[in-house]
């Protein structure tokens, strides 16, 4: 039988781990009087910091602990005050105790890190590229309805507790203005959320896009029932209240999700008001974006990655490019201006259909692009195609895998340019490319997510 009994230590906080929490090890003792290595998780804490910890300790010291910090004994010198009223209990942003200066430093050291341990020369990893205003940065939110019908954000580590929104300090201010409008009609209806474990209730998500650059807005509301009937007059007040409030408003939807599975996906689209995507720009470019379709989340700073590529890539005019998990055409089409035939490829059907239509609206006539998995469409692209001088791969977070690495390094294009949002998958791919003759010249860390611990980065790799 376990005994547990309760201990208040005084610990140092040693790293950080993946989710952005201090991490303490302390030796102890087991009842053989063998050493014992306890590690604590201890949310909300920096690395140096003494902090003491009250803990329910099994006796053996078996279980490795995840508690909260009771008192911060010694603080981190880049300590500060969470700037968000929501910030104890909200997982959204895990780094807003931490100086914006202090959180670039944290993400800089987690690439050199990672790279340092398959053995890459962390010389060549520049300084976190940041923000001069890291809020209000995200034109994409989704918000969650609790059972009794309250909109917000999900609590830590709780996914059935949702916090009701009063403020998010990282979505555009119109978008939250606009969620609370959504809320206060869904309240003035008494209208239900969801019950994820009863399968009940009606509405589920809220999902709002913006685009900064045009100003317009999408406000998508899933619901497990379609607005008609019963809910017919409560969704023409939804349509008056928002069209009359938000001229912004260009795509408002109410998607219909009668699945288990709790994803913001439709199995039949209403369209209440204006048409079924917002448009948006990138690089001077123009795109249509639907509810389902990846657009890079922090414009700002996605500008600069797509900069970067640029930069490092030196498309020609007289060159063939592969844009390798192409989304819907963000990289492509600036690409695509500047050299002289282009490829993209990526597994997301609508995707593809929207990187041609897009490439189609910006007049951009050298571009193709195939819907295929990265491997097989990479195999089938290079018998064709030929290969190409210039490849530029962007993966999802978990990586683009060794048998898509190792076909990239055979067919040998001059520059690689490579867009991580995961440094851990990056530094491993990258690693495959070694034995076809490539060289790490330059690494370029981007933070398109101020306040918590992602960071993207731009690559380039050269075949000697
Ligand atoms: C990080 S996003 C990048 C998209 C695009 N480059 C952009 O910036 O908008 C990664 C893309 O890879 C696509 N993807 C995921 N797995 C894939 C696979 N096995 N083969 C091809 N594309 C894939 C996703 O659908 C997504 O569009």
């Amino acid at each position: 039988m376990t005994i547990m009994k309760q201990e208040k230590m005084v610990v140092e906080i040693n790293r950080l781990d993946e989710k952005g929490s201090g991490q303490a090890v302390i030796w102890r003792e087991n009842e053989l009087g063998n050493p014992k290595k306890l590690r604590f998780t201890i949310p909300q804490t920096l690395p140096g910091e003494k902090v003491s910890i009250l803990v329910d300790v099994d006796q053996k010291f078996k279980r490795r602990k995840k508690v909260m910090a009771e008192e911060i004994l010694e603080a981190h010198p880049q300590r500060i005050g969470p700037a968000c009223q929501h910030f104890e209990k909200c997982g959204g942003c895990v780094w807003q105790h931490l100086e914006y200066e202090g959180q670039l430093q944290e993400k800089t050291n987690h690439v050199k890190q990672v790279l340092e341990e398959q053995g890459f020369d962390t010389s060549l990893v520049r300084d976190t590229m940041g923000m001069n205003q890291p809020w209000h940065y995200r034109n994409k939110m989704e918000f969650t309805f609790s059972p009794e019908g309250t909109l917000g954000l999900h609590e830590q580590g709780n996914f059935r507790k949702i916090i009701p929104l009063e403020t998010c300090l990282i979505a555009g201010e119109v978008m939250v203005d606009a969620t609370m409008e959504v809320a206060d009609w869904a309240k003035s209806h008494q209208l239900p959320g969801y019950n994820k474990d009863a399968h009940e209730g009606l509405l589920r998500h809220l999902m709002v896009r913006q685009s900064f650059a045009t100003g317009e807005i999408m406000l998508a509301l899933f619901a497990t029932e379609a607005p008609a009937d019963h809910l017919a007059q409560a969704a023409e007040d939804l349509v008056s209240r928002i069209t009359n409030k938000f001229p912004q408003v260009k795509s408002l939807l109410w998607l219909e999700n009668t699945q288990w599975a709790d994803r913001t996906q439709s199995e039949e689209t209403h369209v209440l008001a204006g048409r079924d995507f917002i448009y948006d720009e990138m690089d001077g470019y123009r795109f249509r974006v639907w509810f389902d379709t990846f657009f890079q989340t922090n414009p700002t700073q996605a500008q600069k990655l797509v900069d970067l590529a640029v930069e490092m890539g030196q498309p020609k005019k007289t060159e063939k490019m592969i844009d390798l998990f192409c989304g819907v055409g963000t990289f492509s089409l600036p690409f695509a201006s500047r050299v002289g035939e282009l490829v993209g490829i990526e597994i997301v059907e609508t995707s593809i259909e929207s990187a041609k239509r897009n490439a189609k609206d910006n007049n951009i006539d050298n571009a193709s692009f195939l819907a295929k998995d990265a491997r097989k469409g990479l195999d089938q692209v290079l018998e064709y195609f030929g290969s190409p001088e210039l490849l530029l791969l962007d993966p999802p977070r978990s990586g683009a895998g060794g048998k898509v690495m190792r076909r990239i390094g055979r067919c040998q294009p001059e520059r690689i340019v490579y867009v991580s949002c995961n440094p851990d998958t990056f530094a491993t791919d990258i690693k495959e490319l070694e034995p076809f003759g490539y060289t790490l010249k330059t690494v370029q860390p981007v933070d398109l997510f101020p306040h918590t611990t992602h960071v993207e980065c731009v690559a380039l790799l050269e075949r000697l």
